[in-house]
């Protein structure tokens, strides 16, 4: 069975799947009389119809080694996931070829940092580490099919 080791989050590594959401400097502006800083348009939230919508996933946890066989995407819309809750978490990503995933890449993304996938990324659904933990998610709903799934020969990410 093939094994990868979960790496560190990067922007950059993370670049062709999508945005990193942490408070970035570059992006600030004060605000409320200068009492909050917005760090503003981090990601954009791509949807192709429907509409944007906003929700709670309430997950239960995975645990490493994980052994990742099933990966999906969204073809009609970006999907983003910012933790709730005080731990590190899991994003598993892998590039399309010929319309199915490739090698997939886990990222361990630190407490409080989310993630965009842009619309039609693969990815593995959400696997918090060791806590059950909710997440605030944006993303599309409406007409179409917007989930696809695909079936990989299982991977086995590690610490
Ligand atoms: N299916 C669903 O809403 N969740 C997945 O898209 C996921 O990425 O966790
Ligand atoms: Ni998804």
């Amino acid at each position: 069975m093939t094994r990868i080791t979960a790496r560190p989050l990067t922007a950059e590594a993370f670049a062709p799947f999508g945005e990193v959401l942490a408070p970035k400097s570059a992006t600030v502006r004060m605000i409320n009389e200068g009492r909050c800083e917005r760090h503003h348009a981090l990601a954009t939230v791509q949807r192709h119809g429907g509409e944007a919508i906003i929700s709670i996933f309430r997950s239960q946890p995975v645990s490493l080694p994980y052994d990742c066989a099933l990966l999906e995407r969204h073809p009609l819309g970006s999907q983003a996931f910012m933790p709730l809750g005080p731990d590190a978490w899991l994003s598993v990503v892998a590039p399309d070829e010929g319309g199915r995933p490739g090698a997939p890449l886990a990222f361990l993304v630190p407490a409080g940092v989310g993630v965009n996938l842009r619309a039609g990324v693969w990815h593995g659904v959400l696997t918090p580490l060791d806590r059950a933990a909710d997440f605030l998610v944006v993303d599309r709903d409406g007409e179409g099919t917007n989930l696809e799934e695909a079936h990989i020969a299982p991977v086995t990410i590690e610490a």
